[in-house]
């Protein structure tokens, strides 16, 4: 027998026995229901996340075994809705799972966390202390012109191209529209500069189409953490995977340029960067340049995409569901003050002596008191969370007790996928699998009082993942529902809009995101 093939049959058995079979039988979690492979190792998930195929790989699971399931050797997804406040406290008591360092930028042979992927609690809380009141409710409404100035260059692009002359009636692809829209919106609030998505009606720079592949490569890789240092940190690796550098280019220059303006006119600027560095003069010590540019960058980064997959899936389920549809159109055109907008003279946003009259966004104020409205995005964000993982923390040294008396160890990887949560009937009730945006309302037909109408829609609220929980939630929650409910009922204020085949699906790119594409739709001005 040769000397290899003697190692061979000595040898790799006990590194098998080692690397799985004894890690398996002792392992605390070996009570927990799950599948067989996912026990031994995370390459399970890994191939589920790489097909796509999570979501619905979840959602079975959790229908089959109950609220905690085995989804890797030392991961359990959780679906028990009383547990949801407990894993993602205020306190951050469940720190996050390596799984996020896969976000850390490498520079110079060193991670670099930022606000959304660190792990430490005290590099957060530190980052977060002169940043948090910058993303308050009154900081986002201080944004709406800006919002209203690129929402009418959206509104101008739409008719040129797909309502004027020879172009009426063409079919439109919202989904990149939206898209197009949101990327200029957070780069103009962020530095009163659009990156020029409307006016070239192109993916510039190619910044949305990598993106989503740096998505798709955080997704898969971060169910096996250590291989982004054999991957994409690896600096000998021929193989470049795609990455940010674009966007960080572009957020970096801008900085650059707003540093040299003259102070005079750097007062002039209301956007993110100006209180970025108002925040640097008032907390020297936390807030340096760097700080600064990885802000920028995280703001782009992390509204953009979030923040049009939302509009994306109300404008959907909205042309899918006749009933909904009309219900919505009827309340925001019955909310039109007389004359409309449409036909008050306003210049267009990109030149002053146009003929054309583009329609006034409806204002926050007027958003904020149509309920339909409302429940429509409400709804939305339940049924089509932006996230489609589980989010990641890990058991704090207190151990982690399930409603099956189950104690999880300190140390194991938990969370819960927002889409399996979504669907949870006890929370949403036996029709939580159909978009009904009618469960945010009060429902007459029964009688349902004010009190118990408030106590469901708390009971839903407590459950909600659509924004994150506990210490870190969602920073830009306040901008993102702002923007949200102006842009959704401004189109369908004053537009009338269609799905071009209504028989035709929409695609959706499952990943850490998950994306919508080609929803085509033919739109025309609506008759006021
Ligand atoms: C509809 C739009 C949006 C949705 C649904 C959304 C959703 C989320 C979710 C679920 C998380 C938690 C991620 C986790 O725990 O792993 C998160 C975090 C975050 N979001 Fe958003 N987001 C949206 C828009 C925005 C916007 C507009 C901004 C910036 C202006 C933003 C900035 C952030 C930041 C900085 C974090 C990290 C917070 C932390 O870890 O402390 N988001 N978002």
């Amino acid at each position: 027998m040769s000397l290899v093939l003697l190692l061979g049959v000595t040898v790799l058995p006990l590194v098998f026995l080692k690397t799985y079979i004894i890690p398996y039988l002792r392992s605390p979690l070996k009570s927990l229901p799950g599948p067989f492979f996912a026990k031994f190792t995370n390459l399970w998930r890994l191939f589920s996340h790489y097909k796509q195929t999570h979501i619905e790989t979840q959602q079975a699971l959790h229908d089959k075994y109950g609220d905690a399931v085995r989804i890797g050797p030392n991961v359990v997804s959780i679906a028990d809705p009383a547990l949801v406040k407990t894993i993602y406290s205020t306190r951050g008591t469940f720190i996050k799972s390596e799984y996020y360092s896969v976000n850390d930028a490498l520079q110079d042979g060193h991670l670099i966390p930022n606000i959304f992927s660190t792990r430490s609690n005290v590099y957060h809380a530190r980052a977060l202390k002169p940043m948090a009141k910058l993303y308050s409710f009154s900081s986002a409404l201080e944004l709406e012109p800006s919002m209203d100035v690129t929402l009418r260059t959206l509104f101008s692009q739409l008719e040129t191209r797909f309502m004027d002359g020879a172009n009426a009636g063409k079919t439109c692809d919202i989904s990149e529209w939206f898209s197009f829209f949101t990327w200029d919106f957070l780069a103009d609030v962020t530095f009163s500069e659009r990156m020029g998505f409307l006016e070239r009606g192109e993916d510039v720079g190619d910044m949305i189409e990598t993106g989503e592949k740096v998505m798709r490569y955080f997704s898969v890789v971060g169910q096996i953490p250590t291989l982004d240092k054999l991957l994409g940190k690896n600096p000998h690796l021929p193989y470049k995977f795609a990455d940010f550098s674009v966007t960080a280019g572009f957020c970096t220059q801008r900085f650059l340029e707003r540093v040299q303006l003259p102070d005079e006119e750097k007062q002039t600027k209301k956007d993110f960067m100006a209180s970025f560095m108002q925040a640097k003069r008032e907390y020297p010590e936390l807030v340096g340049d760097d700080e600064i540019i990885g802000i920028l960058i995280l703001n782009v980064l992390g509204g953009a995409d979030t923040s049009s997959i939302i509009l994306k899936a109300v404008l959907y389920h909205m042309l899918r569901n006749p009933l909904y549809h009309h219900t919505l159109v009827a309340e925001l055109r019955a909310s039109l003050p007389s004359p409309s907008p449409r036909t008050t003279p306003s210049p267009s946003p990109s030149s002053s002596s146009s003929s054309h009259h583009y329609p006034l966004p409806l204002s926050h104020a007027q958003t904020s008191t149509l309920p339909y409205l409302q429940a429509c995005i409400l709804e939305t964000l339940r049924f089509h969370p932006v996230l489609g993982h589980v989010l990641e923390r890990v058991v704090p040294s207190s151990g982690l007790t399930l409603s099956s008396g189950v104690v999880l160890p300190p140390g194991t990887i938990v969370g819960v996928n927002p889409w399996v949560m979504s669907r949870s009937t006890l929370v949403y009730g036996p029709d939580a699998s159909t978009f009904r945006p009618g469960r945010w309302l009060r429902d007459e037909g029964v009688g349902e009082t004010e009190e118990a109408h408030g106590e469901r829609v708390a009971r839903m609220k407590s459950a909600d993942l659509a924004w994150g929980g506990g210490n870190r939630v969602c920073l830009g929650r306040p901008l993102a529902m702002v923007q949200v409910a102006k842009v959704v009922a401004s189109l369908f204020a004053y537009y009338d809009l269609a799905l071009e085949d209504p028989t035709q699906e929409w695609h959706l790119h499952k990943q850490w995101l998950v994306l919508p594409h080609k929803i085509r739709i033919k739109i025309a001005r609506a008759p006021m």
